[in-house]
């Protein structure tokens, strides 16, 4: 199978402390049509670097990235967004404020196109939309609320159906349900795992949350210092025990 995404002896140095520190080291990482791959790292290790250098946010010093065997090391942030997206872990980036659900949905629905042509037909699409909302508890009815008024559950929610609306080539979730509750966070890993599952999504997960790390994904890496220092395979992640990664926090 060919990979989606390759990245090849990926180097992010940064100059700190009169000296150059390689926040990412030698990054290598083959990502396959609908793996599930759960980013495992203590703070500072380069989870966020590494995300930011596959969305474009932050270019590499040195090193490759390949998308569908396309070289996009050089292609910016929004010219990205069109196949990668993003949910962060807080809830008002991603989102805009003064816009109603149906109206960011819509922007993500278009991503790609100028921004003046993407609010166009809203009315149209509601009854998509609708369907889109209808079994989420927390976004049934919300269409036309304005995403300020949402709670930080609900306008997770959004940004996630956002991230996947039009299906992403690679679907990137940062820490995704760290800010909510405990059972608001379980719903949306559910809905997350759902829609990876039924869309068959191609995802990149970073959580700090161990039993979310056993349970969710097919593939598991864990970072540290800008290196990756375990890599399991679908067969190794399927035995792994919460107990066996507290050796590497
Ligand atoms: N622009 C920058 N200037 C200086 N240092 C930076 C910069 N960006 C990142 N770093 C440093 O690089 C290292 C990796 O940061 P990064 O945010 O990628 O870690 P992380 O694994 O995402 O951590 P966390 O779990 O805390 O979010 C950290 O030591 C951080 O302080």
């Amino acid at each position: 199978m060919k990979p989606i995404m390759e990245i090849d002896n990926a180097v992010k140095t940064i100059y700190n402390d009169n000296e150059n520190l390689n926040i990412l080291d030698g990054i290598n990482l083959k990502i396959y049509p609908g793996d599930f791959i759960v980013v495992l790292g203590t703070n500072g290790a380069g989870k966020s670097t590494l995300l930011d250098a596959i969305t474009g946010a932050n270019q590499l010093s040195s090193g490759k990235i390949l998308l569908n065997d396309e070289d996009i090391t050089n292609k910016n942030l929004a010219k990205r967004s069109q196949f990668i997206s993003r949910v962060y872990q807080d809830p008002k980036l991603g989102t805009s404020p003064r816009m109603t659900v149906a109206e960011n949905l819509l922007l993500a629905q278009r991503r790609g196109l100028p921004r003046r042509l993407r609010l166009r037909h809203l009315k149209e699409n509601l009854p998509k939309f609708e369907d889109f909302t209808s079994d989420l508890p927390t976004l049934d009815n919300r269409l036309n609320t304005f995403t300020e008024k949402l709670s930080g559950g609900q306008r997770q929610t959004l940004s996630f159906l956002m991230a996947i609306i039009q299906k992403p080539e690679l679907l990137l979730l940062d820490e995704h349900t760290a800010a909510l509750d405990p059972q608001t966070s379980q719903e949306l890993m559910d809905l997350t795992d759902k829609v990876i599952k039924e869309k068959n999504l191609t995802s990149l997960m970073v959580t700090h949350n161990l039993s979310e790390a056993v349970k969710y994904g097919n593939r598991l890496i864990v970072l540290k210092k800008g290196q990756i220092i375990l890599d399991l395979d679908t067969e190794a992640k399927a035995k792994l025990k919460e107990k066996d990664l507290l050796e590497y926090f």
